[in-house]
C-alpha cells in the first residue's frame, strides 16, 4: 500500500445552475476512517462520485494515490465503493450477486463465500435478493465493495437502514478496516454515529466544506458556549450569583439551573463563595450532532 491517500483538490460540481460542489479539498489518510458529514443536499454523494470517476468535474481534481480513478490500472482492487445499495439485481441470489462481480473482476469465487461470512448475510446467501431488507442490501453492498479486498474503500451512507446491531457491526467492520491500514471514506448525515466511528472528519454544506480535522479538534473547536447542569436547593440564591458573575441561567424547573458562558469549574466557584450547596455540577457533553448543527445552520437548505 504505497500511497493510497485520497486528495481532493478545489473540486467543483455544477449541474446547470445548481453548484452541487464548490471549491472542496481535503485529503482522506490510511490508516484512518474519515466521515464525510452534510445535510441532504451538501452535495456529498456527488463529490464521491468525482471520486470514482462516475461525475466529471466542473474544476479541480480528486486522485487516489495520485491518479485519478479513471488512470488507476486495476481499479477494483484498488478501491472499493458502496454508493447505491439498490443497484443490485433483484432476481439474483446474494452469493450469485456477488460471484458475479468475483468474475467480472478476475477473483475467485471462495471471495464471495467469504464476504457474505464476514457481512452476516449467510443465511439468506441463497434468496434472491429483491427480497432483502434495505439494510441487508447494505450488507450485501458492503461486501461487494470488499471482495477484492482493496486498500481504498469509500461508503456512501452505509448505515442507511441498520438496525442498531447492523450499525455496531458496521462500526467494528469499518473501524478494522482502518486499522488494517487501508483508507477509508465514509459519508453519513448520521453524526452521532461518525462520533464513534470516524477519525477524521469532513463537514460540508451548501456544497462547500464548512469544518474538517480529527474529530476532537472539530468537537473542540465548537464547544466555546458550555452548558453546564447543575442541581441546588439553593437555586435562586445560585441563580443571582451566577447571573452577577455574567452567566446566562436558565430554570428548567425544581432545584436545576442550567448555565451557559462559564465553564463548570467557574460555576463551581461562583456556588463556593455564595455558600451554596451543590448536588450535582455537570458540563454538557460536547457532541458532534451540536457542532454540525451549529457549523450548518443557515447553510443547509436543499438547493
Ligand atoms: N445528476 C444531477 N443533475 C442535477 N442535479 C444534481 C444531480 N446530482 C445531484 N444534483 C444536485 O446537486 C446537489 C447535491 O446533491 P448530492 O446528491 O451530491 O448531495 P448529498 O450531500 O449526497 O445529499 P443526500 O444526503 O440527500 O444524499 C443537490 O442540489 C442535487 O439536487
Amino acid at each position: 500500500m504505497s500511497d493510497n491517500r485520497i486528495v481532493v483538490s478545489g473540486l467543483s460540481k455544477n449541474f446547470g445552475s445548481v453548484r452541487a460542489v464548490q471549491d472542496l479539498s481535503f485529503t482522506v489518510e490510511p490508516g484512518r476512517v474519515t466521515g464525510f458529514l452534510g445535510p441532504n443536499g451538501a452535495g456529498k454523494t456527488t463529490t464521491l462520485r468525482m471520486i470514482l470517476g462516475l461525475v466529471r468535474p466542473t474544476a479541480g481534481t480528486a486522485t487516489i494515490g495520485g491518479q485519478r480513478y479513471l488512470d488507476l490500472h486495476d481499479p477494483l482492487r484498488r478501491v472499493g465503493a458502496l454508493l447505491d445499495a439498490s443497484a443490485a439485481h433483484g432476481g439474483r441470489t446474494g452469493r450469485n450477486h456477488l460471484r458475479v462481480l468475483c468474475a467480472a473482476a478476475g477473483l475467485p469465487r471462495r471471495r464471495a463465500d467469504e464476504t457474505l461470512e464476514l457481512v452476516g448475510l449467510v443465511a439468506a446467501a441463497d434468496r434472491p435478493i429483491k427480497g432483502y431488507s434495505l439494510g441487508m442490501r447494505q450488507r450485501l453492498g458492503v461486501a461487494a465493495a470488499f471482495l477484492g479486498e482493496p486498500p481504498v474503500l469509500v461508503f456512501d451512507e452505509p448505515a442507511n437502514g441498520l438496525d442498531p446491531e447492523g450499525i455496531h457491526w458496521l462500526r467494528q467492520f469499518v473501524r478494522s478496516l482502518a486499522a488494517a491500514g487501508r483508507t477509508v471514506l465514509v459519508s453519513s448525515h448520521l453524526l452521532a454515529e461518525m462520533q464513534l466511528m470516524a477519525d477524521d472528519v469532513v463537514i460540508v454544506a451548501g456544497g462547500r466544506t464548512v469544518r474538517q480535522g480529527s474529530v476532537a479538534d472539530v468537537l473542540a473547536s465548537v464547544t466555546t458556549s458550555t452548558v453546564v447542569h447543575v442541581r441546588t436547593p439553593d437555586a435562586d440564591r445560585l441563580h443571582r450569583a451566577l447571573a452577577d458573575a455574567g452567566a446566562a441561567v436558565a430554570r428548567p424547573g425544581g432545584d436545576r439551573l442550567t448555565v451557559t458562558g462559564m465553564s463548570a469549574a467557574e460555576t463551581g466557584g461562583v456556588a463556593l463563595r455564595a455558600g451554596v450547596e451543590l448536588h450535582e455540577l455537570r458540563p454538557e457533553a460536547a457532541d458532534l450532532e451540536r457542532a454540525f448543527l451549529d457549523l450548518t445552520a443557515g447553510k443547509a437548505e436543499i438547493r
